[in-house]
C-alpha cells in the first residue's frame, strides 16, 4: 500500500541514503536500527513533516510526496507521545475527530469506544501530566487509532517505560492491531519488539535501509556481516571449508550445509552451550575451552572461551555459572549445533 522510492535527505553530517520499501495492507513493519541511523528522519519524511531531498513516497500508487501532513491521514506518534498537556485525555482523543467535523455525540461515542479497548476508560477526565507512561502512551496510541487512519507510524513507542509496562504494551498491541486492523510502520532499536511484533523489517544501519525482510528470516540470515553484527551474531570466525566441515587451526566444526574454500560464519553467544566433563551430549561441535572471562550482565553473564587459540563468547545464566562452579582458568566443555552457525555469502 506505501511505497518508498529512492528517498534521500542530505543534513551534511548525516545522510539518509536511497531508501526504498514498501509496507503491505494490514502489515507491522519495523524499522530496526541503533540509535542516529536515521530512523525518525525517515518516519517523519514518511509522515510529511520532513521532504525528502529526493525520491518519492506512492500511496496506493498515488505520489504523495508533497503532500502536507493533514492530507495524508496517517496517524504519527512521536517519541515523547506528544499529548497536549492543557486538554484532559478525553480532549486529547477526540483532537483528530474534532477537525474532522464529526458530530459530538458521534466524538464522544468513539472516544469511549476507543478508550476502553486500550484500557483507559476510567481516564478520560485526567490531564496527561497526572498519567504514568504507560497510561501516557495508551492515550496516544488511542489518540492515532480513533481516527481511522491509513498508516500508523510509531517512533520507539515502548523506549520510556519499565520491562513490565513494556511487555505488557507489546503483548496488548498485538491484540489491538487484530480489533483495528490498522497498518503500521513501527522505528525502534529494541529487537524483542521487531521479533515479537513485526511482520517484516527493515534494518536501518548509519542512514541506509541494508537488509529488508521476513522478521525470523533477515534475524537467521543475515546478509552481510555488518548486519550480522548488529543482531548479535557477535562471534566471527574465518576458516577453510571443505563441504560440511570448516577448518579454523586445529578446530573442525561442522557446517548447516556445504562450502567450500575461505569462508566466514557467525554464532550467536545465545547459541553457545556450556557444561563441564562427564555431560553426556548428541551435539557435533563439541570444543574444550578455556574459561578466559567472566561479565557480570546481570541475570546472563558473558564468557570469554579459548578453544584452542580461537576466541569466542558465550551467554549463561547466573544460576548456571554458580550451579557449575565455573571461574576463570577453568576448563568447560562449549557446543553449538550446526544449524546455528550462519555462513556468509
Ligand atoms: N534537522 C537536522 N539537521 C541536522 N542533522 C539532523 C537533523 N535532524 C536529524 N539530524 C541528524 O540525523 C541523524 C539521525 O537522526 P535520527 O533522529 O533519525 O536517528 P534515530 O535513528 O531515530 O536515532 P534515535 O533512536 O536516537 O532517535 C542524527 O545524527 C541527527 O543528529
Amino acid at each position: 500500500m506505501l511505497k518508498v522510492e529512492s528517498i534521500s535527505k542530505d543534513y551534511r553530517e548525516f545522510k539518509l541514503r536511497e531508501i526504498s520499501f514498501d509496507v503491505r495492507e494490514g502489515e507491522h513493519f519495523i524499522i530496526l536500527g541503533p540509535s542516529g541511523s536515521g530512523k525518525t528522519v525517515l518516519l517523519e519524511i514518511i509522515a510529511g513533516i520532513i521532504s525528502p531531498d529526493r525520491g518519492r513516497i506512492l500511496l496506493r500508487g498515488e505520489d504523495i510526496t508533497g503532500l502536507p501532513p493533514e492530507k495524508r491521514n496517517f496517524s504519527y506518534i512521536p517519541q515523547n507521545y506528544a499529548l497536549f498537556p492543557h486538554m484532559t485525555v478525553f480532549d486529547n482523543i477526540a483532537f483528530g475527530l474534532k477537525l474532522r467535523k464529526i458530530p459530538r455525540k458521534e466524538v464522544a461515542r468513539k472516544v469511549r469506544e476507543v478508550a476502553e479497548s486500550l484500557g483507559i476508560d476510567h481516564l478520560l477526565h485526567r490531564k496527561p501530566r497526572t498519567l504514568s507512561g504507560g497510561e501516557q502512551q495508551r492515550v496516544a496510541i488511542a489518540r492515532a487509532l480513533v481516527v481511522k487512519p491509513e498508516l500508523l507510524l510509531m517512533d520507539e513507542p515502548f523506549a520510556n517505560l519499565d520491562v513490565q509496562t513494556k511487555s505488557k504494551l507489546i503483548r496488548e498491541m498485538k491484540r489491538w492491531r487484530k480489533e483495528f486492523g490498522f497498518t503500521a510502520i513501527h522505528v525502534t532499536h529494541s529487537f524483542e519488539e521487531a521479533l515479537s511484533l513485526g511482520d517484516r523489517v527493515g534494518i536501518m544501519l548509519r542512514g541506509r535501509l541494508v537488509q529488508v525482510g521476513d522478521v525470523r528470516d533477515v534475524f537467521s540470515k543475515p546478509k552481510s556481516e555488518e548486519v550480522a553484527r548488529f543482531l548479535g551474531f557477535e562471534n566471527i570466525i574465518e576458516g577453510v571449508a571443505n563441504g560440511r566441515i570448516l577448518k579454523v587451526g586445529d578446530l573442525r566444526i561442522e557446517l548447516p550445509r556445504e562450502v567450500w574454500g575461505k569462508v566466514r560464519v557467525g554464532i550467536r553467544p545465545e547459541d553457545i552451550t556450556i557444561f563441564m566433563e562427564g555431560v553426556k551430549t548428541s551435539a557435533r561441535n563439541v570444543f574444550k575451552a578455556r574459561v578466559e572471562g567472566i561479565e557480570d550482565l546481570g541475570a546472563l553473564v558473558k564468557l570469554t572461551l579459548n578453544l584452542g587459540g580461537i576466541i569466542l563468547r558465550a551467554f549463561i545464566t547466573r544460576s548456571s555459572l554458580i550451579e557449575l562452579g565455573i571461574r576463570e582458568g577453568e576448563e568447560v566443555y562449549a557446543s553449538f549445533k550446526a544449524s546455528a552457525i550462519h555462513v556468509f555469502p
